[in-house]
């Protein structure tokens, strides 16, 4: 009608047919709805047939549930934000938290154009004001259109479809912001998790590296292996050895590999083994619940009929906290529980500076698949913390550092605190590397020949009271 009533004002001309057809197209408005609704089906049907484009419409928010983001929505705008660059003319750019390069999206009405197979599609980006349901307030409504050939409908539905989605919910996994979880008053709280460790800046052998990074992937992709076998989906690890030879920088460094989340799980905090249990079952798929130093925290040390009662005096809670009631039972209960009752990928970690002390059921194997030993500094373990330190592959010095080392026991994390003294000046960290060595060398030396002394006499004290009892005996004779 707008159409017409311009026509008329401006093309005198044609004012006497415009007259009528503007006479017709009221008296059909005004006609009965069933009059129109059949017109405009015609006037589809007639578009459609010389069309051959089919359009998918992907809404952000289903017009029934506003507050929850469709999955397909999110899996979209990934794959197309991924592949922007390379797809689209005019985009805008933005930063998001934790990306160092900018991330590029689509304007409104803004279309670009995706290849697959062969095949061509287009995609549209809008970003509308719509009012909700209840009418009461206007929202953005923001949606992606796939164009595409009527004779590409199977290829595209069903195989493009599917590339797209796997595709964008694999970004959306990888680019989340990963949370560490820590329980306090039966409750898990989170941050960001965001510690920088990887494989790559672990001081740890190369074989033991590269054995550990193999059997997480293989862990994380054997969803169907697990599902053929009728086994949860799970993998305990047992991470034991002296302090600061990085057994939490270990857990970091596993997290970031799989993209998983971390639950922190502080046993001395948790009331009994209800909580505890509670507490397990809540975690997700996709995350690593560690328990550190075990055996501290609760009296998990192989004697059993103490358990349940005796709490180590430095582990006793303070103030009006009540102290721990979770046993041992409860614990392997919990996890027991916690691997039949959950789906999704889990692993558990334990650590411990004292493997002997453990309780056996604990650890045994198929509760904790791999137990990994964290070891005192190795030459080639500090050659991956010189190259992260101070930048440094190879040194005259280092010969020097590796008869020491090969002498010495050292933690990475002592090692890693010389070399970060003077960071910037290479050889002075080396040079006061091989001192500090040098220094425990001495002090063990010193030790061992202590402990050399004590054996030392008692072997003399036992020869002495043998002497004497081959005496007693001539002489009773
Ligand atoms: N193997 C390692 N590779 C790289 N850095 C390490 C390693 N071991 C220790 N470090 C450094 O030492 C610090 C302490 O290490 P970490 O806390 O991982 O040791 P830990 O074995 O968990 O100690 P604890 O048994 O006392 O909890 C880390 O922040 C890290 O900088």
């Amino acid at each position: 009608m707008f159409a017409l009533a311009i026509i008329y004002q401006y093309s005198p001309k044609f004012r006497p047919l415009v007259k009528s057809l503007m006479f017709v197209a009221n008296m059909l408005q005004q006609s009965s709805p069933y009059l129109q609704q059949a017109l405009n089906r015609y006037i589809q049907k007639i578009e459609s047939s010389c069309d051959p484009y089919i359009q998918i419409t992907f809404h952000e928010h289903s017009s029934r549930q506003f507050s929850e983001r469709s999955g397909a929505y999110v899996a979209i705008q990934r794959y197309l934000e991924a592949n922007s660059s390379r797809m689209g003319k005019r985009l805008k750019a933005h930063s998001v938290k934790g990306h160092e390069s900018l991330v590029l999206s689509m304007n409104n009405n803004e279309e670009i154009t995706d290849e697959y197979q062969g095949v061509r599609v287009w995609w549209t980006y809008s970003n509308n004001v719509v009012s909700t349901t209840n009418k009461l307030q206007l929202e953005k409504q923001r949606s992606y259109t796939l164009i595409f050939h009527n004779r590409d409908r199977d290829l595209i539905t069903k195989s493009y479809m599917k590339h797209v989605l796997t595709k964008g919910k694999a970004l959306s996994l990888k680019n989340r912001r990963r949370k560490l979880y820590t329980n306090k008053y039966g409750r898990w709280t989170e941050v960001d998790f965001e510690h920088p460790a990887t494989f790559d800046t672990l001081a740890l052998k190369a074989d033991t590296k590269k054995d550990i990074v193999d059997d997480l992937i293989t862990f994380s992709k054997a969803k169907d292996y697990y599902m053929k076998v009728g086994k949860p989906w799970k993998r305990g690890y047992l991470l034991y050895g002296p302090p600061g030879t990085g057994k939490s920088t270990l857990i970091a460094a596993m997290a970031n590999l799989l993209h998983y989340d971390v639950y922190d799980l502080e046993l001395t905090s948790v009331t009994c083994n209800t909580e505890l249990k509670k507490l397990l079952t809540e975690t997700c798929g996709k995350s690593i619940t560690v328990i550190e130093d075990i055996d501290c925290s609760l009296d998990f040390t192989g004697k059993r009929e103490l358990q349940n009662i005796e709490m180590k005096e430095k582990d006793k809670p303070s103030g009006n906290q009540k102290p721990s009631q979770v046993t041992l039972s409860g614990l392997l209960n919990s996890i027991d529980g916690l691997w039949s009752s959950s789906a999704g990928e889990r692993i558990i970690v334990f650590t411990t500076n004292s493997l002997e002390d453990l309780d056996p059921a604990l650890i045994r194997r198929g509760r904790m698949d791999k137990h990994i030993e964290m070891s005192y500094c190795s030459f080639e373990a500090f050659k991956v913390l010189a190259r992260n330190y101070l930048e440094i592959e190879s040194h005259k010095l280092f010969g020097r550092i590796e008869e020491l080392l090969a002498e010495t026991n050292i933690s990475p994390a002592d090692v890693a605190e010389t070399l970060m003294l003077k960071s910037g000046d290479g050889e002075n960290c080396l040079k006061c590397l091989i001192s500090v060595l040098e220094d425990v060398k001495d002090i063990s030396e010193d030790i061992k020949e202590e402990k050399h002394k004590v054996v030392k006499v008692d072997k003399r004290k036992k020869k002495v009271k043998e002497a004497l009892a081959v005496k007693d005996v001539a002489a009773n004779g």
